[in-house]
């Protein structure tokens, strides 16, 4: 395009761009103003009207949510069609026609409409003739890239698959900020097929580094929040990250997309009530994390349940009465049919064990000595029953035979006695279960999460005593609400005529106590997020599951509870499983779960990583062994990664040094060392953020490998690589990790040789 044809351009995309940022604020205001009239609608008695209230409150809160975050970047491009001469414009929201069945003034990138601004190609145009990325800055356009699809006769295309080419390596190119931005503007077709593909079944999404898994993930869930908002409004969406520093970079990606009632939790935040990051020794979490250990908690609660060892002489109303363990199996058996759940069935056993005892007793004080029925009638017996339930001894017996029992108490008393882990775990090796022993007071961990998880559900919550609360709690509230409309009738107008109808409405007119003690019941006003982020058995409407590869078998099994539809999208990459317990095959980990209820997509283009480092990487990723392939680049830099041998006592300080340098050339920086470097590291980069707390968006980080997970930056300074792949249960897999963070500059230093993988850093 000459300088004047773009001139003229810009100005015609101006125009159209200002009138459809006055639509934006035309639809915030009539948002505002429906959601303020939705609040001041008067309040109806009626469960149906005031949901309805409820659900226009929300629908129009989350519209202004919308509406807000479309405003950085409100239009993303056009799409010129061949057959229709307006163009559609395409944009972070939708903003509705003129005039019913138009094309809306605003295609939200997620309708059907948009899908060719993503996907259309020279060779597939999907009847366009030319799309437009629009670039602006505030409500300012600040430039365009046109991409002619249908080509004139004679023209060839340049096709090197991707879409918006311009747009998208400006965006490659782009400083980092330390925090993950969205990608709507340069989706390409093999990630808008997976962001679209149907929410049925767990969808596996297996990439190599920088492949887009992550942001293809978040944009599927805005994708489905989008599509199903009805049903995900209600149920939720849960994204699983692996670290908070994850967390924290991803996290304002969703919001940016208009999406804000999503939880996002570690995997040590899986549990209500419980927030942990802390690790086990990797061989531990190992056999933690193995689908074996669900057997080992079912048999640490069997083991709680009415086993008694040799037998016990009780003394129950001044009668020795003596017990054996097959009298007490009886009893548990009987129990164990009154319920699955173990807490819930030891009321079950306190009877059972007050009958045996009762009738022992009965027999013995009401036998009558002349050989006839037994003395004692019903009312007797009923007596005895009530006197043995109550006796200290028996009391006693109950607890420790069959005690109620939390998650955490069930699984303290396991790991902390050798004897309750040998008779639990039978199916583990002697030296697996020393692996799990240790102190009664040690903290809980990541792999601890998924256990406590089992044995609730296997422990079950004996909610008689709340349960009795909560009807008195409603009593109470049934009293207070009568007490309330009593006072108002009390304070009735007393100058209206007795003799007429007072034409005062009451509100006892309209309600009456039980309405209003249920109104005050149940006003829930916090979102599903917060719901569903409290309530240990909620189940959500989709899962989201970032570096998938290192969730252990029982991590998932706790997943797959927490949505049973099992409508998931899983995002991973086997190449760089860092843990013992993590995935080697996605066939292997979800079966157990998901049968043949899951699919699996690849992604096969970095567009992180530039060819020059990406050439180092996939060296050493070939010779790992793995039958994976390294992802081909989308760009290079121009800039070769280098390579610096430095004497050991030297390392350090020339760490710092060469960090210093490479944050000076902007954007975000990180160190990555091995963990027997760490702790000196942390000592010699004093300016640098670290392990959970590491915020590349205030100046360097430093990490270990298995940190340094699903992050990027713009410098990456790798230290000792040797080392790296010593250390790491899967070092080469780390050694992966790290070699693939950086988006411009990588410079490796070392005391030690460098792995022979990495020749190619000093060949040249
Ligand atoms: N279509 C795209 N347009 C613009 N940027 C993209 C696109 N796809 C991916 N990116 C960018 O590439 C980088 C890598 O993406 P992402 O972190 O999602 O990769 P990943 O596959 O999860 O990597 P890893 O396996 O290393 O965690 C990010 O900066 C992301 O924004």
């Amino acid at each position: 395009m000459s300088s004047s044809t773009t001139d003229q351009a810009l100005a015609e995309e101006q125009e159209h761009v200002t009138g459809l940022y006055a639509r934006l604020d035309a639809a915030r205001e009539l948002a505002v103003t429906r959601r303020q009239q939705a609040i001041s609608a008067p309040l109806v008695d009626n469960p149906q009207a005031m949901g309805e209230k409820e659900a226009a409150v929300r629908f129009h809160g989350t519209r202004i949510v919308q509406l807000d975050a479309a405003e950085a970047g409100l239009v993303l491009g056009r799409l010129d069609r061949e057959e229709n001469p307006q163009p559609l414009y395409v944009g972070r929201t939708g903003l509705p026609a003129d005039d019913a069945g138009g094309d809306p003034a605003l295609v939200d990138w997620r309708a059907p409409a948009s899908r060719p601004f993503y996907t259309a190609t020279p060779f597939r145009p999907e009847g366009i003739a030319r799309r437009r990325h629009i670039r602006t800055l505030g409500r300012k356009v600040t430039g365009i890239d046109d991409e002619v699809l249908v080509l004139a006769e004679g023209e060839e295309a340049d096709d090197r698959g991707l879409t918006g080419e311009a747009a998208l390596l400006r965006a490659l190119t782009a400083e980092r900020t330390g925090r993950m931005t969205d990608i709507v503007r340069t989706i390409q077709a093999e990630q808008d097929a997976i962001i679209r593909s149907d929410s049925r079944g767990i969808l596996v999404v297996q990439g190599g580094p920088g492949t887009g898994k992550t942001a293809v993930a978040l944009h599927r869930a805005a994708y489905l929040l989008y599509t199903h908002r009805d049903r995900l409004a209600r149920s939720g969406l849960l994204v699983v990250g692996p670290t908070p520093t994850f967390l924290r970079y991803i996290a304002d990606v969703l919001p940016a997309l208009g999406e804000t009632g999503v939880v996002m939790a570690g995997l040590g935040d899986l549990r209500p009530g419980l927030s942990t990051t802390r690790v086990d020794e990797p061989a531990v979490a190992e056999v933690k994390g193995r689908l074996a250990m669900a057997d080992v908690v079912a048999a640490a609660v069997k083991d709680r349940q009415g086993v008694l060892r040799g037998t016990r002489e009780l003394v129950v109303d001044r009668e020795r009465i003596r017990l054996r363990a097959g009298d007490v199996a009886k009893v548990r058996t009987q129990a164990r049919r009154a319920s699955r759940l173990h807490n819930l069935a030891r009321p079950a056993f306190y009877r059972g064990l007050v009958d045996l005892l009762a009738q022992r007793v009965a027999d013995r004080l009401g036998s009558d000595v002349r050989g006839g029925e037994n003395l004692l009638d019903a009312e007797d017996r009923r007596a005895l029953r009530r006197e043995i339930a109550g006796e200290p001894a028996v009391v006693d017996l109950v607890e420790e035979l069959w005690p109620l029992l939390t998650p955490e108490e069930l699984l303290r008393d396991l790991f902390s006695s050798p004897d309750r882990l040998a008779r639990a775990g039978k199916g583990l090796s002697e030296a697996d279960r020393a692996l799990l022993v240790r102190d009664a007071d040690a903290p809980w961990t990541v792999s601890d999460v998924p256990l406590l998880e089992e044995a609730d559900e296997l422990l079950g919550v004996d909610d008689s005593a709340e349960r009795a609360a909560a009807a008195r709690r409603r009593q109470a509230g049934l009293d207070e609400a009568q007490r309330v409309l009593d006072l108002l009738h009390g304070s009735r107008s007393h100058d209206a005529d007795d003799d007429e109808e007072s034409e005062e409405l009451m509100a006892g007119d309209l309600l009456d106590a039980e309405g209003l003690a249920a109104r005050a019941d149940e006003a829930d006003y916090r979102s599903t997020a917060e719901r569903a982020a409290a309530d240990r058995t909620w189940t959500f409407g989709h899962v989201v599951v970032d570096e998938a590869q290192e969730l252990s078998a029982m991590a998932w099994r706790v997943l797959a509870r927490k949505c049973p539809t099992l409508s998931m999208t899983v995002v991973g990459d086997l190449a760089q499983t860092g843990t013992l317990g993590g995935a080697d095959s996605w066939a292997e980990v979800l079966t157990p779960h998901a049968r043949t209820q899951w699919r699996q997509a690849v992604l096969t283009v970095n567009y992180r990583t530039p060819t020059e480092i990406m050439e180092v990487a996939a060296d050493v990723l070939a010779a790992s062994g793995s039958s994976l392939e390294a992802p081909r680049s989308v760009r290079s830099s121009g800039e070769q990664p280098t390579a610096e041998r430095v004497a050991a006592g030297d390392l350090l300080d020339r760490v710092a040094e060469v960090t210093a340098d490479l944050a000076g050339k902007g954007g975000t920086a990180a160190v990555v060392v091995p963990p027997s470097l760490f702790a000196a590291a942390v000592a010699a980069l004093p300016g640098a953020t670290s392990g959970a707390d590491a915020d590349s968006s205030a100046g360097p980080v430093l990490l270990r490998p298995a940190e340094a997970k699903g992050l990027e930056f713009d410098s990456v300074v790798l230290v000792e690589p040797a080392a790296v792949l010593a250390e790491g249960v899967r070092g080469d897999s780390d050694l992966y990790v790290a070699l693939t963070r950086a988006t411009q500059r990588l410079a490796v230093l070392h005391a030690l040789d460098l792995p022979d993988s990495m020749s190619r850093l000093t060949d040249r």
